[in-house]
């Protein structure tokens, strides 16, 4: 694993640390929180290259060309490890690192989704070999399936090329199995591929939303190493007792920290085997409330001890990842990722060292960005829908004979649903929702335009004309609206932009957001991407749109592993049922 590769060798070290050989970097007098034993210590560390040499309270290994860094009155403490994130949140790798690394994340677990749809293994793999000049460690957790069952799911998540990016060494286990009914049933391909994770020594991360007490028992015995879906301090509970590690997730959908953390601040339970995850907020949130830096700040303003706090997200998320010898302490051995904290409340680095390089200091990044170019990394599955296609209102409206009951979506919140069955009056052909503002159409198209899927959905935003996005699990083309016109608008101008968010109507777009990366990410830097983002949560929102996180809510229309109705690629779709209750339609082929 390259994580475990290492500038300096071990016989250094051991010079640096009988003092027999001059440190790089010396962080003199500080404070260590040492996460092995929970004591603050008035250490000095030494560092040679990119590893810890030497913890103690001598002055070795200074010589005339040591750097020596005064930290009197400062706290040393591990760099923040996230081992859950999903780095496409409109920002993209770079441009979260660009933003986090400042503020002391200097190990993030990413989740390959969108990359490896659109990219397959080579490309993937490509991609994640650039992203290594980032300064920052990301390790990388593969797929097993999608999100929503596709016809052509089998082919895009070969079990072989599966397997294969699992022995990459950059990539340290299974990502997030949302649909974890298959893993319940016994799925083959789920099974044995988690296996094959097992036996390569990696980790297998779950999604058990939901999930009971007893049924997490059997996604327990099928193989999941951890899950971050607790909503509720028992179902932590839950979760713990059945050797899950369990990620408590404080994000900008599901901001639970206060109410997971109760059970921590009674002193209840072991925390050994607590961790805690941003999963994939949005870039507002990230801007207003930090990243691993505002979990910590929150836990100890609601009661946690820091040092508890600090080890949640360091050692405990290195030992969760194997990797417990590299990272996640502040100990000879290990990869200098060090910290220098004026406090241990606002948990904001001065200076924040990575690999015994300074990379980030007063809040902002001095190491440079790499320029990836994004244009070598080009999609499989181009958004290629001709403008013909997209420029039809009937494409968007929903076919429904007189008397005929209607299953509609319901949003009951951000990204919840239910089905309710309506006799809704039509125009002989289509629905018409002229009479029930609460109302709108919702179409997913085919990227290369050959099919569609409809469905008719309610309390979404009585007033949004048009909205359309390829931001969501799919990256298929989303369009949402009351007014069929303005969504052939909106669909065009994401056409017109190989992809992205487009808001229209009366016959104009009002918004665009590029997303040129997959239709999902953008190459803006990050505080450009906060205003996109501010500025289309604004948008709907004054439209009627009436929760809180629109990214999210189209991003999981098109799932199948959430309650009750969605939109997926098979059509409408009944999660509780299982059954698809519109067939998507396929789309004439033009030339
Ligand atoms: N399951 C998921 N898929 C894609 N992005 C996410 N962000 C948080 N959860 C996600």
């Amino acid at each position: 694993m390259r994580i475990q590769k290492f500038e300096a060798d071990r016989r250094e070290l051991i010079e640096v640390a009988r003092g027999d050989r001059p440190a790089d970097l010396f962080i003199r007098g500080g404070t260590v929180v040492n996460v092995y034993s929970g004591e603050l210590l008035p250490h000095h560390v030494a560092i040679y290259k990119d590893r810890i040499a030497y913890v103690g309270p001598r002055e070795v290994a200074v010589g005339d060309e040591t750097e020596v860094v005064d930290a009197a009155r400062m706290f040393v403490v591990p760099g923040y490890i996230e081992t859950h994130s999903h780095p496409w949140i409109l920002y993209n790798p770079v441009s979260l690192a660009e933003w986090i690394v400042p503020l002391g994340t200097t190990t993030v677990v990413h989740d390959t989704l969108f990359f490896y749809v659109h990219l397959g293994h080579e490309g993937t793999v490509r991609l994640i070999e650039a992203l290594r000049d980032v300064p920052i460690n990301q390790l990388w957790l593969a797929r097993i399936v999608a999100q929503a069952g596709y016809p052509e799911e089998q082919e895009w998540f070969d079990p072989v090329f599966v397997r294969k990016l699992l022995e990459h060494e950059d990539v340290i286990g299974t990502a997030e199995l949302t649909r974890w009914p298959m893993l319940y049933q016994a799925d083959p391909l789920i099974v044995d591929t988690m296996e094959c994770a097992k036996r390569l020594g990696k980790v297998s991360d779950g999604h058990t939303a939901g999930c009971s007490f007893e049924k997490l028992n059997a996604l327990s015995a099928g193989g999941l190493s951890a899950c971050h879906e607790a909503i509720t301090a028992r179902e932590v509970l839950d979760r713990l007792r059945l050797g899950l590690w369990t990620v408590l997730r404080n994000s900008s959908l599901r901001p639970d920290l206060q109410e997971l953390i109760e059970p921590v601040v009674e002193g209840r339970i072991s925390t050994q085997r607590l961790l805690m995850t941003t999963d994939g907020p949005n870039p507002s949130f990230i801007e207003e409330n930090g990243f691993m830096d505002g979990l910590l700040r929150q836990a100890v303003r609601m009661g946690v001890p820091a040092v508890t706090a600090v080890q949640m997200v360091t050692l405990n998320a290195a030992q969760y990842l194997k990797l417990d010898d590299y990272i996640g302490g502040i100990a000879p051995g290990r990869r200098a990722d060090v910290l220098i904290l004026p406090d241990l409340e606002s948990f904001r680095p001065d200076r924040v060292v990575w690999g015994g390089r300074e990379v980030a200091r007063d809040g902002r990044l001095i190491a440079p960005l790499p320029e990836i170019t994004w244009d070598r990394y080009p999609s499989t599955k181009p958004l290629s829908v001709s403008a013909e296609v997209l420029a039809d209102p009937n494409l968007y409206r929903f076919e429904a004979k007189d008397g005929e009951k209607v299953p509609v979506i319901e949003f009951i919140s951000n990204v919840i649903t239910r089905r309710t069955d309506a006799a809704l009056s039509t125009d002989g052909e289509y629905v018409a929702i002229g009479g029930r503002p609460d109302l709108a159409y919702a179409a997913l198209v085919a990227r290369d335009g050959t099919w569609v899927a409809k469905g008719v959905i309610q309390g979404f935003g009585g007033r949004i004309g048009g909205l359309a996005s390829t931001y969501n699990t799919t990256t298929e083309l989303l369009v949402i609206g009351r007014d069929p016109g303005a969504m052939a608008v909106a669909a065009e101008r994401v056409r017109q932009m190989g992809g992205g968010i487009a808001l229209a109507e009366d016959g104009e777009v009002k918004l665009d957001i590029p997303l040129p990366l997959y239709g999902i990410m953008s190459d803006r830097p990050f505080a450009r991407v906060v205003r996109d983002h501010d500025r289309l949560l604004a948008a709907v929102q004054k439209r009627g749109f009436p929760f809180h996180d629109i990214l999210y809510s189209l991003l999981f229309l098109t799932c199948d592993f959430l309650p009750g109705l969605r939109l997926t690629p098979l059509g409408l779709y009944d999660v509780k049922r299982a059954q698809v209750v519109r067939k998507r339609c396929n789309l004439p082929v033009r030339s």
